[in-house]
């Protein structure tokens, strides 16, 4: 399991390969894993990329050039022993042993184990201190220092580093969440009511829900509560023409259809055909018959798509490409691919999206723009410049389509901001909009 957790890491941090996709191409190669072994090389592997800020700090205050002289597939062997040695797994003598390395690494292991003088000496700069106990690049700790107060950015980091809860949405289509519950329950898997989504549903992480015969038969699709929210934010109704302009995969074009009950036209769009491509069998599982889909162009759409869809759609979803800044949770590699120009460059796309998706809908229709980001640029700096631009759009307070009492316990009030450290849920960020009739 050492070998595997070390070459997942090193595809991951070495040739920059995407970890959850890395992580499926090594567990399905190892055939003879058991299912609690492929789940604690995962673990290890997520644990490294959570840790590895921390470590090579601690590492490199203790150990200085010993560390710099390693090649980078020894740096990723200490980093696998210094965080069991962290996670009070092995003592450091121990895990020297077991993992081959050379005993002038024992201080490193030894300061893992007990880093408190060397994270007392870290300078009163909380950007340095954010970004060394969370492992953030520099300038990821600093933007979240922006954005919320100091107890707040070091909260929402923590939580960042923290295992999301699995989350599945009731298929309103074919069951109620009373009725899958007891069904879930007759398949052994536990499940709980979710706070914000009337259709969520939170499940013991450790399950391999695919595998269930309720999962098969369509009765849900996992998704985070805070993705099934954001389609309530929409709350396309049946009968609508609904454009799920920035689809992917198609998890909210499902939930979307959940609220319009099978009736009215659902078109979801995408540049990514492979993406959009797994959206047919979903939608086939989960009883949905109302879609079409159509592969686009990353810089405009066709004109026969264009004319054909006009002005006329009732609702547009722009769950819009993003930094993923609040959804680091899932994706703890990302850290390591953004950098600081890339909020600014994903504003400058999400801006001509927001523009020409909310064309699409008719006079009167609403608009909903998503992002899973933390970050005001991508943000509010997005719908204020573009709002700024086309008087013809308006923002609409939350509470239209979330009802009051919900927007209240969310504190969704000009805009909807969902927080993992304060709603449990992914980060998100979503403006309802109208374009006036
Ligand atoms: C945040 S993801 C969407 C996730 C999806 N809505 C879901 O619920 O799973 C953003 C998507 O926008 C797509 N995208 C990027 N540029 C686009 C464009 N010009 N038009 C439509 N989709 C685009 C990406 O391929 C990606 O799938």
């Amino acid at each position: 399991m050492r070998a595997l957790v070390l070459e997942a890491y090193g595809a991951i941090r070495d040739e920059g390969r995407v970890a959850d996709r890395t992580l499926d191409y090594l567990l399905r190669r190892e055939k003879r894993l058991y299912a609690n072994e492929r789940r604690a090389v995962a673990e290890a592997v997520y644990g490294l990329l959570r840790a590895e800020g921390r470590l090579t700090y601690l590492l490199e205050e203790s150990l200085g050039d010993e560390l710099r002289a390693l090649s980078s597939a020894a740096k990723r062997a200490l980093f696998y022993e210094a965080l069991r040695v962290q996670e009070r797994r092995i003592p450091p003598a121990r895990a020297l042993a077991e993992g081959g390395l050379s005993a002038a690494l024992l201080p490193g292991l030894v300061a893992c184990a007990a880093p408190g003088e060397l994270l007392s000496r870290l300078s009163e700069d909380p950007a340095k201190r954010l970004a060394v106990a969370e492992s953030l690049p520099p300038w990821m700790a600093e933007l979240f220092l922006r954005e919320l107060d100091e107890e707040g950015a070091f909260a929402l980091a923590r939580s960042m580093n923290e295992r999301a809860p699995l989350t599945i949405r009731m298929n309103g289509l074919r069951t109620d969440r009373e009725t899958l519950i007891a069904r879930l329950a007759s398949e052994g898997v536990e499940a709980k009511a979710t706070s914000w989504s009337p259709d969520g549903l939170h499940v013991d992480g450790r399950q391999n829900l695919f595998r269930l015969r309720s999962f098969e038969e369509g009765l849900f699709e996992i998704q985070d509560e805070g993705s099934q929210v954001l389609a309530r934010l929409l709350d396309p109704h049946p009968g609508w023409l609904v454009v799920d302009s920035c689809a992917g995969a198609g998890g909210k074009t499902l939930a979307l259809a959940a609220s319009m009950k099978n009736r009215g036209r659902l078109v979801a769009l995408d540049t990514d055909e492979r993406r959009l491509g797994m959206l047919g069998p979903r939608a086939r599982r989960a009883g949905v018959h109302n879609w079409e889909s159509h592969v686009v162009p990353a810089d405009g759409l066709p004109t026969p798509l264009a004319e054909k869809l006009g002005d006329r759609a009732d609702a547009v979803l722009i769950d819009a490409p993003c930094t993923g800044l609040g959804v680091l949770r899932r994706n703890p590699d990302a850290r390591f691919r953004l950098d600081e120009g890339s909020v600014q460059r994903f504003a400058g796309i999400q801006k001509e999206l927001l523009a020409r998706y909310a064309a699409l809908a008719k006079p009167g229709g609403r608009i909903v723009y998503a992002t899973c980001s933390i970050a005001t640029e991508e943000n509010e700096g997005v719908v204020e410049t573009v709002l700024a631009e086309h008087p013809e759009l308006e923002l609409m307070p939350p509470a239209t389509t979330l009802g009051e009492e919900l927007a209240e316990r969310l504190g969704a009030r000009r805009y909807l901001k969902l927080l993992p450290h304060v709603h449990g849920t992914d980060g998100f960020f979503a403006a309802l909009l109208r374009r006036r009739a």
